[in-house]
């Protein structure tokens, strides 16, 4: 059974067909990237599998079951984690701080106890600052754990971004952009840290722009083009396809 499974997805702006009859599947395991040149629905895609817009048409499953039109924090609940395009790390928290929010919202301790400071509480405070210094570690940044996190470097910001959504401890990670505003030793870094992630049985699915991280790190790639899907398959397949390449030679 595929993890993430979609079926005819279509979602409407007004008169804009942003995502126009989309489906493709995500086996376990995999990393799968979206790629297409700039207003071809990629971000809308992701927005629509994270909750974040409900779709005007078609049908998201995950884990066999439907989840289109889900609020967000209930789909991050199932275990879809995400990051964004621009890095949103929380200013005057440090690193090890802003991984260990991701993992508070995973909690079962709760706001209120943890205000109140139970026994309970402070036991699960122990036991998330050690989680979240364990993937900070995990992800080679274990020495920036009480450093300002907007105090970091682009590429640290994006390793503990990385680390904040691996708190979540998602089935399937969004990656929205992670090479955006990296240099190329950073985007190396980054590939080799989302191939880690995936090695931990974390399945994937990225949209980015730089090619060679794509075609590094990807199992297999889907294009969309004006919204609809034109294309899916391997790396060498996607590089040779005309269509493909006919739609990048044309942007
Ligand atoms: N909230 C919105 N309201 C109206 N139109 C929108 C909205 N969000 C996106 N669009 C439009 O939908 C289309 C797809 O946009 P989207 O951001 O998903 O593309 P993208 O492939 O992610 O582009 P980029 O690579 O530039 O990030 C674009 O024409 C965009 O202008």
């Amino acid at each position: 059974m595929a993890l993430l499974r979609l079926m005819q997805l279509g979602k409407r702006f007004g008169g804009l067909q942003a995502v126009n009859d989309v489906g493709f599947s995500l086996r376990q395991g995999v990393i799968k990237a979206v790629i297409g040149p700039n207003g071809a629905g990629k971000t809308t895609l992701f927005n629509l599998i994270s909750g974040a817009l409900a779709p005007t048409s078609g049908e998201i499953r995950f884990q066999g079951k439907t989840i289109q039109g889900l609020k967000p924090y209930r789909i991050a609940a199932l275990g879809i984690a995400r990051t964004f395009q621009n890095i949103k790390m929380f200013a005057g928290m440090t690193a090890l701080e802003n991984v260990m929010v991701g993992r508070h919202v995973q909690s079962g301790a709760g706001f209120v106890a943890s205000m109140l400071r139970t026994p309970r509480s402070r036991r699960e405070e122990v036991a998330i600052r050690e989680k979240a210094l364990e993937l900070l570690d995990f992800l080679g940044i274990a020495d920036c754990a009480d450093i300002e996190a907007t105090s970091l470097s682009f590429g640290q910001q994006r390793a503990v971004e990385l680390a904040r959504a691996l708190a979540l401890e998602p089935k399937l990670l969004l990656l929205d952009e992670p090479a955006a505003g990296l240099n190329i030793y950073e985007t190396a870094e980054v590939g080799r840290l989302i191939a880690r992630i995936r090695d931990l049985g974390v399945t994937i699915l990225l949209v980015e722009h730089d090619m060679s991280l794509v075609m590094d790190i990807s199992e297999e790639i889907v294009v969309l083009s004006f919204g609809e899907k034109i294309a899916e398959g391997l790396p060498a397949e996607i590089q040779n396809n005309p269509e493909v390449i006919k739609v990048y030679l044309g942007e």
